[in-house]
């Protein structure tokens, strides 16, 4: 049975302690990373009922660091599931709740697999968009899907007919 994206849904908060810090007082990003393949495992767990790995993750990019002391939110959910595999899209904030401000931190998308009792891969319920968001997530997700297999080495470049369509559209 077709689940919905929200039905994936995982909000997860961490507060950022000293341990977690570079020598800046800022968050490292390897410690953001973690909680990220944390959040997006689960939500790829929502939806497919199985145990997943993580079989690639996007280009990451840190927009602005986040403090000592502050929270971070991390909000993971399944933008479309192939057949094996889900992508899953982050979003994530910081939240300084003492001067009440919220900023951006990264978006991202992990890629996760299914697998059954003996470690193989299975196929994963199909994801039916609900939202304008959600069909713009999963339109997308399919291009995101060659480029990532294309840069993994595990597809041809001549294969991946809509994301030459989207160049050819200019
Ligand atoms: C080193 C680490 O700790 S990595 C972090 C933890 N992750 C892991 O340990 C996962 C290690 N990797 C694996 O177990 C395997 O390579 C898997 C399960 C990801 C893929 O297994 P494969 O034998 O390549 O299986 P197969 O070729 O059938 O692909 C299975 C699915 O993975 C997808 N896949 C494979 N490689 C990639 C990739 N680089 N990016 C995105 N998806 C991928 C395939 O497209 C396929 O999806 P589909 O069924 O929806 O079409």
């Amino acid at each position: 049975m077709a689940k919905k994206p929200a039905d994936s849904l995982v909000i997860m908060t961490e507060l950022v302690l000293p341990n977690d810090t570079n020598v800046f007082g800022n968050l490292m990003g390897g410690r953001l990373m973690y909680w990220m393949d944390i959040a997006a495992a689960l939500a790829a767990q929502k939806h497919s009922n199985a145990p997943v790995v993580t079989a690639s993750v996007d280009n990451l990019s840190f927009m602005n660091s986040i403090k000592l002391g502050n929270a971070v939110h991390i909000e993971a959910r399944v933008t479309r599931a192939f057949n094996t595999s889900m992508e899953v899209y982050l979003n994530v904030w910081g939240e300084d709740l003492v001067a009440q401000n919220k900023y951006q931190s990264n978006t991202a998308y992990y890629t996760f697999v299914a697998l059954d009792e003996a470690g193989k891969p299975k196929a994963a319920a199909d994801l039916k968009p609900e939202t304008e968001e959600d069909m713009e997530l999963f339109n997308g997700a399919l291009r995101r899907r060659q480029v990532r297999l294309i840069l993994g080495g595990k597809m041809k470049p001549g294969d991946a007919k809509e994301l030459k369509a989207l160049f050819e559209k200019g």
